[in-house]
């Protein structure tokens, strides 16, 4: 079997730079963070900092796979947000060649499909990142916990060759995961997380600490979630009513100060991941004729706050 040696990670924000670190401790500079035009020259010192320790990465400007300076990775850890992934194609047009691997750690339903389309060369190897509570600022990253990635191939099965070779390289690079039974219900279960979580952080302004104690803002989270299992069990996908109490202790162990990545976005006056989240549901939920109240109200909640911070002048 072909061992893993060399990894480009599109996107240095908080997941890119939190799988960054155990890779490059193994690989050093096979390990790099790929860009291009201006974000590559801001980029290309290469300082970062990881719970306050001084860290310095790689980092690759897409010519130089173009012209052949630096050699195609074997695996390509996408890290970006749902809304970069359309800029990203030039960045795998140069880097993916036959049998690479790609992983997405990205929230979602989508992202698996819109890489395999563009990137028919190579193994996608769907993937979910949970249990971190990463938060970046400028160039500095703090968690409290790196979590795990939950991987399997779209058929779920365990004999998959690009499966077994990303196993032995986070085996190698002591990264924890897990390879599920149904990596379908994991992504959804992921969703229904991030449906309860990261939207309602979003419209409340609560931090993990928050969630751990308030009832008011857990019945909002449950109900916003138990709409994702309904709407999964009328697709055929094996989300469970005892899905919700289960969370909890992965919530209650999330840093208290910490917030999920969908605050962090508002706080910031970023764009949001919503058309993913209660965007994407709401779109499954009408084909089943389901009714999904909340998630339609937390949507409009957070397109309106998105639209008040872009407005002119704000
Ligand atoms: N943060 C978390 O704890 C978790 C996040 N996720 C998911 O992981 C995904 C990434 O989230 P997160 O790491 O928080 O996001 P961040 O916003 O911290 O990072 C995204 C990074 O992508 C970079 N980027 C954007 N466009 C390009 C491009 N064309 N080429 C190269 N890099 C690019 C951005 O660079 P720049 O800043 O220069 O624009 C930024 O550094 C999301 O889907 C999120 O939902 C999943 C689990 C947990
Ligand atoms: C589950 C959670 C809330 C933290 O891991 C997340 O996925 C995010 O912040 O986007």
């Amino acid at each position: 079997m072909n061992e893993i040696k060399s990894v480009a990670i599109i996107g240095a924000g908080a997941l890119g730079l939190l799988f960054a670190e155990p890779i490059a401790q193994k690989l050093g500079e096979k390990c790099y963070f790929l860009a291009d035009g201006s974000r590559y020259d801001r980029l290309k010192d290469g300082h970062f900092t990881i719970n306050g320790k001084p860290e310095h990465f790689n980092v690759v400007s897409v010519d130089s796979l173009t012209d052949g300076r630096v050699e195609k990775p074997d695996f390509i850890i996408v890290a970006v947000k749902n809304y970069h992934l359309n800029d990203i194609i030039r960045l795998l047009d140069a880097a993916v060649s036959d049998g690479t691997i790609i992983i997405s750690v990205l929230n979602g339903l989508d992202s698996e499909t819109f890489l395999q389309d563009h990137c028919p060369r190579a193994s996608v190897i769907s993937s979910i990142a949970i249990g971190m509570d990463a938060v970046k600022e400028k160039r500095d990253l703090s968690f409290t916990g790196s979590g795990k990635l939950l991987i399997g191939s779209a058929d779920n099965d365990k004999k998959n060759t690009a499966l077994k070779r990303l196993s032995s390289f986070l085996d190698f690079c002591k990264i924890a995961y897990e390879v599920p039974d149904d990596i379908q219900r994991s992504l959804w279960w992921k969703l229904m997380i991030n449906i309860g979580m990261n939207q309602v952080s979003a419209v409340t302004g609560s931090n993990y600490g928050i969630f751990h104690t308030d009832r008011n803002v857990q019945l909002l989270m449950e109900s916003a979630m138990q709409e994702t299992i309904d709407v999964a069990k009328a697709a055929g996908v094996d989300l469970r009513d005892d899905d919700i109490p289960n969370w909890y202790p992965t919530l209650n162990s999330l840093g208290a100060d910490k917030k999920t990545s969908m605050l962090q976005d508002i706080e910031s006056e970023r764009k949001t991941e919503v058309q993913w989240f209660s965007g994407r549901l709401i779109e499954i939920a009408d084909q089943y004729g389901i009714d999904v109240p909340v998630n339609r109200t937390l949507f409009q909640i957070i397109k309106t706050k998105e639209l008040l911070y872009s407005q002119p002048g704000h």
